[in-house]
């Protein structure tokens, strides 16, 4: 941990202090006497369970929470903005109605009067380039047109371009939720060359490769506290997991595990040609953007498929854009997971109360809902919670088929491992699940893998065929493994 002692010289002045910060929501202590300095040219992981206090950690940095007790200063500065803070959000802040342009002249309060659209293109262009080389963004685009991998890329470009203020401090938070592994490689180098240039990065991921490959330093939070923080060459893997608090053992392995099974029946057939056969589970694999997301939707749509009706439904949709897709904010955490099961709950028409709050309570157990009272607002759970509360409305509902659109966005590496398991299990009572991930190792283990390239399937694996170069290869212009 830096010195408390801040006279030392030796270092630059931090860009941020939190001494004893402390943040409550009620009842629940979000974060618990946190102290912590990040000085100029560190590059900092964050990491913790689902619920730990990172983001709220990020909100406290980023002025948007005041501490509940304790302090957060910025040497030198008079607020966050003026110490050159930006952060990238997990939950995404772009106003999808507006340009790339617009969005920038949003944050970037001196592209104003006339030549701003000039400087603003300049801006986001150099950035765009310099973090995401070969990117296909256009600053006239309207963000709302955008994939949410291209969203995010604009996001976190924003966040590094040149404005009023210079960046000194990024924080990321889970940045590389919906980018491929090509894009997430190009955001890790450009963080390391911005702190090697003097910059400083906080970066937030559930992805521990990631962390080890950008950061200098790791800081471990759990219930609200920190109980590690080292140097990076001071934590093994498992250490780290185990730090955070996992049930470490031999189930943490990437993805669920294949298995050699007898499968059913084709159950599903697309236009653009995924086959899923009852019991199954298919990935979608390829850069992203290409059309997967595309296509699950499609087929979604094509079977009917609807929350609000009562019949039986043939399929459930996870969706990976929770806020546009899957949250409604206005609901409680139950009500948003039984959604999807409402025709198990309806008696002559009205909710089964008693029912609903089983099922709450249940899947609260199941997945690892961190909440005090299921009947709380969706939006009072940390953003893997929420996710996990996604997940739980579809495998509660009876639905022979499971669509997931990248659904393991923000979910801690714990959980995962449930989830995988879950997948399995459900699979092997013979329900279909057709997976979309931007996760090499998720795709590894699926039963089935179609790659997608420009909107179209470059390439149908199965069984040994399965393998990251025959997916890599499908998934550029080289590859022609039909
Ligand atoms: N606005 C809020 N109202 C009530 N409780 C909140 C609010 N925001 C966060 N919390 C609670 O504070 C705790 C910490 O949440 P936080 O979002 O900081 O976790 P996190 O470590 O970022 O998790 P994740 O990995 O899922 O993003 C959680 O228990 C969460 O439910």
């Amino acid at each position: 941990m830096v010195s408390g002692d801040t006279e030392a010289g030796a270092r630059a002045a931090p860009v941020v202090m939190l001494e004893g910060a402390s943040k409550s929501f009620g009842a629940l202590k979000a974060m618990d006497h946190v102290d912590l300095h990040v000085s100029p040219g560190e590059s900092l992981g964050l990491v913790g369970h689902n619920g730990a206090g990172k983001s709220t950690l990020v909100n406290l940095i980023t002025g948007l929470f005041a501490p509940s007790a304790g302090r957060v200063s910025y040497p030198g500065a008079s607020d966050h903005r003026m110490a050159g803070i930006r952060a990238i959000s997990q939950e995404g802040t772009l106003c999808p109605n507006l340009t790339v342009l617009e969005n920038l002249q949003v944050v970037q309060r001196d592209l104003n009067g006339w030549g701003w659209r000039r400087v603003a293109a300049r801006r986001i262009r150099t950035a765009l380039d310099a973090v995401f080389p070969g990117h296909r963004i256009r600053p006239d685009m309207l963000v709302a047109d955008m994939s949410l991998a291209e969203s995010q890329m604009v996001e976190i470009a924003i966040g590094f371009a040149e404005g009023p203020i210079p960046a000194r401090l990024v924080v990321l938070d889970e940045p590389t939720s919906s980018l491929d592994a090509q894009v997430s490689a190009q955001l890790l180098a450009h963080i390391r060359r911005f702190c090697a240039a003097g910059g400083a990065a906080i970066f937030i991921s559930h992805m521990l490769g990631e962390v080890f490959a950008v950061a200098d330093r790791i800081v471990v939070m759990r219930d609200g506290r920190i109980i590690a923080d080292r140097p990076t060459s001071g934590f093994s893997r498992q250490g780290l997991v185990d730090a955070m608090g996992h049930v470490a053992d031999d189930r943490n392995q990437p993805g669920p595990t294949a298995q050699a099974r007898n499968l059913g029946d084709t159950v599903l057939r697309t236009p653009e040609g995924i086959e899923a056969r009852r019991g199954e589970i298919v990935g979608l694999a390829g850069l992203a953007g290409h059309g997967q997301a595309e296509a699950l939707a499609r087929f979604y749509l094509s079977q009917g498929s609807d929350w609000r009706s009562t019949a039986r439904p043939s399929a459930v949709f996870v969706a990976g854009d929770r806020r546009r897709d899957g949250v409604m904010p206005v609901w409680s955490i139950r009500r948003n997971l039984t959604l999807a099961a409402l025709e198990t709950l309806t008696r002559h028409g009205l909710i089964d109360r008693a029912a609903e709050t089983a099922i709450g309570t249940d899947w609260q157990k199941r997945i690892g809902i961190r909440t005090p009272d299921m009947g709380n607002p969706i939006l009072s759970l940390s953003g893997g919670n929420q996710q996990k509360v996604l997940f739980a409305r579809a495998l509660a509902t009876s639905a022979p088929v499971v669509v997931m659109d990248d659904p393991m966005r923000g979910v801690d590496i714990g959980t995962k491992t449930e989830v995988y398991d879950m997948i399995r299990h459900e699979a092997a009572q013979g329900r279909t699940f057709l997976w979309y991930s931007t996760e090499m190792d998720e795709i590894l283990n699926c039963d089935r893998v179609f790659v997608f390239r420009d909107g179209a399937i470059s390439a149908e694996l199965e069984g040994p065929r399965i393998t990251e170069e025959n997916i890599l290869a499908a998934s550029f212009e080289f590859g022609d493994a039909a």
